[in-house]
Parts: C-alpha cells; structure tokens; sequence
C-alpha cells in the first residue's frame, strides 16, 4: 500500500464522516457558497503578478513538520503581497496538519485566487472547499478515474470555480484532457514514493494543449529555476516548502521574488 493509497483510503471514511455532520444543503446555505470566484485564468495573464502559487503548508507525510509557528494570515497575505497569482492552502489534517479554518481564516484576508488542496474523492469537497471560501480545487489523477475527472470538473465549473488537473506523467495527462478543466499542474514530486525530480515537468509541457494554464508543482526552490521553466512555457509555479520551511514565510517570499525581478 502506497501513502497515497493511505491518504485516499482515510479521506473516504472522513468525508463519510463529515456528510453526516453537514448536510450537502447546509453547506450551500453558508454565506460564501454563492459568492462569485476569483479566476485563476485571469490572475495568471495579469502582468502585475508574478504566476507563483504560493502554499501554506505545516507539515507533509515526506518531511514531517515544516512550520508549527507561523499563522495563515500572516504568511498568504505576505504572499499576496509579494505578487503571488493565486494561494494554496492545504485542508488535509491527518498528513499535512491543515483544516478547512485555514481556508476560511485566508479567504477573510485574500484578494486573490485561492486554492483546497486536498485529495478529493467526492463532490462533498468541493461544495465544501466553496462554502469555505476557495475558488479553485485540486484533482490529482493518480487517484482519480477519467470519469471521475471528468464528473468532478463539471460540477466544480457549476458552481463557478476553477479546476487545477494534477498529473505526474503522459498517461494521466492524455487520458484526463476535459473541457471543464483550467489548468494543469504537473507534480514534480511522484505522490507514491516522494521522489522529486524537476524534468517531469520539462518532459509533459509540450504535450499539455496550450488553452490550459500550465503550471510546474513541487521542488522549485531557485528563482532561476522559474526562468528556466517560463521559457520551457509554463505559466504557474506551485511552491511550498521553500517559504515555509523558514520562520517567516513572508519575508522568504519577497526576497525570493526580488531575485527573480533581477535575474
Ligand atoms: O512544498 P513544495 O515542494 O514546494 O510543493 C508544493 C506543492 O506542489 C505540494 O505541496 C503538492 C503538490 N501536489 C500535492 C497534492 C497533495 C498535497 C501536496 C501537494
């Protein structure tokens, strides 16, 4: 069993969990359910920002606890600040010691596209990650079937969000292309065995069809490496761990995005 197998296996039995705490209709009757989303596609084209989608990430099943002190607020409004397209806040408790608190408590704060991460196996999640204010969800196809990509997307697109399709190789790629989905993160980082290796990226972006935003996940810790995965044709660039693994995230991020204003 993969830790992925793991993780999807618990996220079933705890979505079963909190169906029966929260009704489908009392999520659609908070407040934040109807609101409009921000959109990711046009947070990208806008030349003030920068295409970082900076997350907000304590913890991971690969290197355990990354940052128990800082608080979210503090970090994704030092991420809006320094010019991030779009932030990413993990949900998931048991692995990455996140909660759906955190969406709410960064979508008071943000102006900016706002993404669940999460591993989702169900359309409660994303009547869930919109009730608590996010406007795009994950699909990760490494755990996913193409009619679940498919019927998940759909209903995403419904309720106005944007949808960010995870692949890892050519496989997942060609057999998860659906109109319902806005862009394309390709993850560095193999969910089941945590190697990273920042050539998936460069191997998938030309075979990723150009109407997608195209975005490069996990591992990137040089802003020269940004460059180098811009002029390779990638739009977005997903980025954890190097923010977050020092004490201010915030401070991290804009000295980072003052090298890549250099360079
Ligand atoms: O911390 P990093 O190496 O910069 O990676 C960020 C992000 O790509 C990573 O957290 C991630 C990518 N896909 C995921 C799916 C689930 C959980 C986490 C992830």
């Amino acid at each position: 069993m993969t830790i992925l197998d793991k993780i999807v296996s618990r996220k079933k039995e705890e979505v079963a969990l909190a169906k029966s705490n929260v009704s489908l209709a009392q999520l659609q009757a908070s407040p934040l359910f109807l609101r409009t989303c921000y959109s990711l596609k046009e947070s990208m084209e806008n030349p003030q920002r920068n295409g970082i989608i900076a997350e907000f990430k304590r913890a991971s099943p690969s290197k355990g606890l990354i940052n128990g002190t800082s608080r979210v607020q503090d970090v994704v409004l030092g991420y809006e600040a320094a010019g991030a397209s779009a932030v990413s806040v993990l949900t998931d408790t048991d692995f990455f010691q996140g909660s759906l608190a955190d969406i709410q408590t960064a979508r008071e704060v943000l102006q900016i596209p706002l993404l669940r991460k999460e591993f989702i196996v169900d359309t409660y999640q994303i009547a869930e990650a919109k009730a608590y204010g996010a406007d795009i969800i994950l699909l990760i196809a490494a755990c996913l079937t193409p009619s679940e990509v498919k019927h998940f997307s759909e209903y995403a697109k419904s309720l106005g969000m944007n949808v960010l399709l995870e692949v890892h190789n050519a496989e997942e790629l060609d057999a998860n292309i659906f109109d319902s989905i806005d862009a394309i993160g390709v993850n560095n980082r193999n969910l089941k065995d945590f190697v990273v290796d920042l050539q998936h990226s460069y191997t998938l972006v030309d075979r990723i069809p150009d109407r997608f935003v195209k975005v490069s996940e996990s591992g990137i810790s040089e802003p020269t490496t940004i460059q180098q995965l811009k002029k390779a044709g990638f739009q977005g660039f997903l980025i954890g761990e190097n923010f977050m693994k020092t004490t201010d995230p915030a401070k991290a991020i804009q000295a980072f995005v003052k090298q890549l204003e250099v360079n």
